[in-house]
């Protein structure tokens, strides 16, 4: 049974119309106009227990918005909504037993404590049993390398280690499902990777389903197998990662590198994208196009040292996907 279910869900927002100026900001006072903002427009989906799931879309595409109704912040306009076999915002309390949830640009931990104390917090929060609780600790302590830093308080800790922080307060009461805005926001290089490697562990080891809301690619490539994509409040795809890259697939790179620079190629079965002398970039034509083909056309007048055939990386995969507006459910 599907531990998420999605189903026509809608979310419209009524926006202040503000007007510009003392006067206006004065009329504003006494009549006021509204926008809609359409943020989550018909979005249906399943997520089934132990997944990972990418959210991803541009900014304003209502992530964050369709993330707070399945956390049962926000109530959906239309459609139906259930998580845990719930309604999340009529079952707040009890939904909120079961599931973690960390906004990356909001804390959830006392800034003036040490951490310790806003874990044991939690603690009290969640009713915790004192062996469970020690047990969980010691283990994402462990494994988030927090020894460190677990007795200072949060306002003295870097963005890397509050993140840590968060993300194992959302987790010492072993919930079913980690709910995570933006995790990796602001994170350098290092402790993206370890929010990263840790998530994708707890995924896999301990079988929690994990759904994050992301701009940053790289999340998706390494913690979430299977990729919702939206734009404009509306599904655009929703399936593997693989999938929309071999649905996209006729965009396959080629890479050739001559023992010397043998000036520029001209291909009917590929095309030159990149030229750094010795090694050449191509695209293949068509999907149908083999690497043969292209070698085939080369010749062997070349001084030809390797070849290689790239996949297209995930940034390429998606800026093609919104340049085609591929609807939702085209790729395999
Ligand atoms: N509380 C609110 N009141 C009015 N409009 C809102 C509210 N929250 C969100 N919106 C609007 O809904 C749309 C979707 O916002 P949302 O925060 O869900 O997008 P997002 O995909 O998370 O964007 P970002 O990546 O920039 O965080 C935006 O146009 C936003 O202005």
């Amino acid at each position: 049974m599907a531990i998420i279910s999605a189903q026509g869900v809608e979310k419209t927002f009524r926006q202040p119309k503000r007007q510009s100026g003392l006067a206006g900001a004065i009329r504003s006072l006494f009549s006021r106009d509204y926008t809609e903002v359409r943020a989550v427009n018909g979005i249906s989906f399943t997520i089934q227990p132990g997944e990972a799931v990418g959210y991803l879309g541009p900014n304003g595409a209502g992530k964050s918005t369709m993330i707070k109704m399945m956390t049962g912040i926000l109530v959906p306009t239309a459609g139906t909504l259930s998580v845990l076999g719930r309604e999340p915002h009529s079952n707040r309390i009890t939904n909120a037993a079961e599931i973690g949830v960390v906004f990356g640009q909001r804390s959830q931990l006392w800034w003036d404590l040490p951490v310790r104390d806003s874990f044991d917090l939690n603690r009290h929060i969640y009713d915790i049993p004192t062996p469970r609780f020690a047990e969980n600790l010691t283990r994402l302590t462990t494994m988030l390398d927090m020894g460190g830093y677990i007795d200072r308080p949060v306002r003295q800790l870097s963005l890397g280690q509050r993140m840590r922080a968060e993300i194992a307060m959302a987790l010492l009461h072993d919930p079913k499902i980690l709910f995570l805005d933006e995790p990796t926001i602001g994170l350098d290089v290092v402790a993206k990777d370890v929010v990263r490697k840790f998530l994708a562990e707890v995924n896999r080891e301990r079988g929690t389903t994990i759904i994050l809301t992301t701009h940053d690619l790289v999340d998706i490539e390494e913690i979430c197998p299977r990729l919702i994509m939206v734009d404009d409040g509306k599904l655009l795809f929703d399936g593997e990662l693989k999938h929309l890259r071999s649905a996209l697939g006729s965009r396959r790179r080629l890479k050739l590198e001559f023992g010397t620079d043998p000036g520029p190629i001209t291909l009917k079965t590929a095309h030159l994208v990149t030229d750094e002398g010795a090694a050449k970039h191509f695209l293949l034509d068509s999907e149908q196009t083999s690497i043969l083909d292209v070698l085939t056309e080369l010749g062997s007048g070349h001084d030809l040292k390797d070849v290689k055939l790239e996949e297209p990386d995930i940034e390429e995969v998606i800026r093609t996907f919104y340049k085609n507006k591929v609807q939702a459910g085209v790729a395999p």
